[in-house]
């Protein structure tokens, strides 16, 4: 609209009493229209300019919906032959049964080492990260080295890219999608709200769409979370307990998920099945959690703030070591019936699940503090604070029984043993050690 704006104005000048004037002389009227037409040809350029100037600074039209989150703005190079062959390459089966998966998020903590994991075994697999800065993306960059090195390609774009995904369908025939692509963290919700439905609905529904005209139609294993359970105070959480109070937009974008997933189960055949993780921790982990920055805060002799619960009582978490995790993943992958739908219609009921991933047992944070403590050989600077009304939920306690019974889930891990196993990648990683394994 402003590229208009200096014509309007100049039709806008009125005409000065001395050139009313002169109007009367055919010189000066030719004189008059000579110097019109100068200045109609000057803004003429400047309008041209000024369009030239906006094509050649705006991006390349994006298929992407707008995103008030601002995520979206990024384009991503894709496509090509070079790139089609590593796509295909990377995704291709190397073991017998094996299986041949599409993992959104792969750069991210929980897809870094799910793709890891399914790629030694043989399975094939194709990642896609939009690479955020929703953290230090240097640290999502260190994850796809290492997984360019176990053979796994990340393709870089974001799950709202219909013609990205098409085509990641059309170039392989994925039998399993791994969802993982996600805006977490519970408190961030607060600044940035946009991002969570721009990533978990918006992003899941579109995944869904591709997903449901995809033919075969693929099998699809995504990452819910302990905090749908909300303000639910009946322990240990079972997969029957409400989950109609969500403490935070993260939790009402996940519990959201849960019912789109019911949807597109219902109306497209599609298999579908949610894992609820509860405070998943380990090496290559987040640092918005706060295991990871309370380390890093201990070493530099940062206060940290350690939430207490109004009434006196404890804040806790199940923490769920990321190998246990892992397994829980793969076993809902090859527990996964097929879709039943083709070219977009059900054929016939799908499987749909939902399962808790967590460890049975609720560690204190001021515990967490306390191994912390022993494993990094120094004195945390205790700093106590109310737990803030944020999205925050006092306690969170998973009952595995149907994770156990359906899955074969079995955690094995402790907080202690978790632990000190991130601190030795965490050492690792920053003192430049950057290909510390995990
Ligand atoms: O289980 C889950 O589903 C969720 O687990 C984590 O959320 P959360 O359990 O809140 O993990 P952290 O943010 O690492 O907090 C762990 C504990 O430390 C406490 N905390 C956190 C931050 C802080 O400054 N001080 C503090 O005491 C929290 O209240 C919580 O009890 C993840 O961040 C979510 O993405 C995930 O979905």
């Amino acid at each position: 609209m402003s590229q208009l704006k200096p014509m309007s104005h100049l039709e806008n000048i009125p005409p000065t009493p001395g050139k009313l004037k002169m109007d009367k002389s055919l010189f000066t009227n030719r004189h008059r229209w000579h110097s019109s037409l100068t200045t109609l040809t000057f803004w003429s350029f400047v309008f041209l300019g000024l369009i030239l100037l906006f094509f050649f600074r705006a991006p390349s039209p994006s298929p992407l919906p707008s995103d008030p989150s601002g995520r979206s703005s990024r384009t991503y190079n894709w496509g090509g032959p070079a790139w089609e062959k590593r796509a295909r390459y990377s995704a291709r089966v190397r073991s017998r049964n094996g299986i041949s998966v599409l993992v959104t998020g792969a750069a991210g903590f929980v897809g870094t080492h799910v793709s890891t994991a399914l790629k030694r075994r043989g399975d094939g697999v194709l990642g896609l990260d939009n690479f955020n800065d929703y953290y230090d993306p240097s640290l999502k960059r260190a994850r796809q080295v290492h997984l360019e090195r176990t053979g796994v390609f990340i393709v870089e774009g974001d799950i709202n890219d219909s013609a990205l995904l098409n085509k990641l369908f059309e170039v392989v025939a994925f039998t399993h999608v791994m969802h993982l692509a996600a805006q977490a963290g519970v408190r961030y919700a607060i600044e940035n709200p946009s991002s969570y439905v721009h990533s978990n609905i918006a992003g899941l529904v579109n995944l869904l769409e591709v997903c449901k005209s995809a033919n075969p139609q693929p099998a699809i294993v995504w990452a819910s979370s302990s905090s749908v359970y909300g303000l639910n105070t009946k322990v240990p959480f079972s997969e029957r307990d409400r989950t109609d109070q969500p403490a935070s937009l993260y939790a009402a974008t996940k519990k959201a998920g849960e019912e789109i997933a019911h949807t597109y189960n219902h109306i497209y055949g599609l298999s579908l099945t949610g894992l609820r993780f509860f405070t998943v921790y380990g090496p290559w982990g987040r640092p918005d959690m706060a295991y990871f920055f309370f380390t890093r805060d201990i070493l530099r002799g940062k206060p940290i703030p350690i939430f207490k619960a109004p009434n006196h009582g404890t804040v806790a978490r199940d923490f769920t070591y990321i190998d246990d995790i892992v397994k829980g993943c793969l076993a809902a992958l090859d527990t996964a019936e097929k879709s039943t739908g083709s070219g977009g219609k059900k054929r016939g009921p799908a499987q749909l699940r939902i399962f808790n991933l967590g460890n049975t047992s609720p560690v204190p944070v001021s515990d967490l503090v306390s191994i912390l403590e022993r494993l990094l050989k120094v004195r945390a600077k205790r700093h106590s604070m109310k737990l803030p009304r944020n999205g925050d939920v006092q306690f969170t306690h998973a009952n595995i029984s149907l994770a156990q019974r359906e899955l074969g889930y079995k955690p094995t891990t402790d907080l202690q043993t978790g632990l000190k196993k991130f601190v030795r990648w965490y050492l690792s990683y920053h003192s430049g050690g950057k290909m510390a394994t995990g």
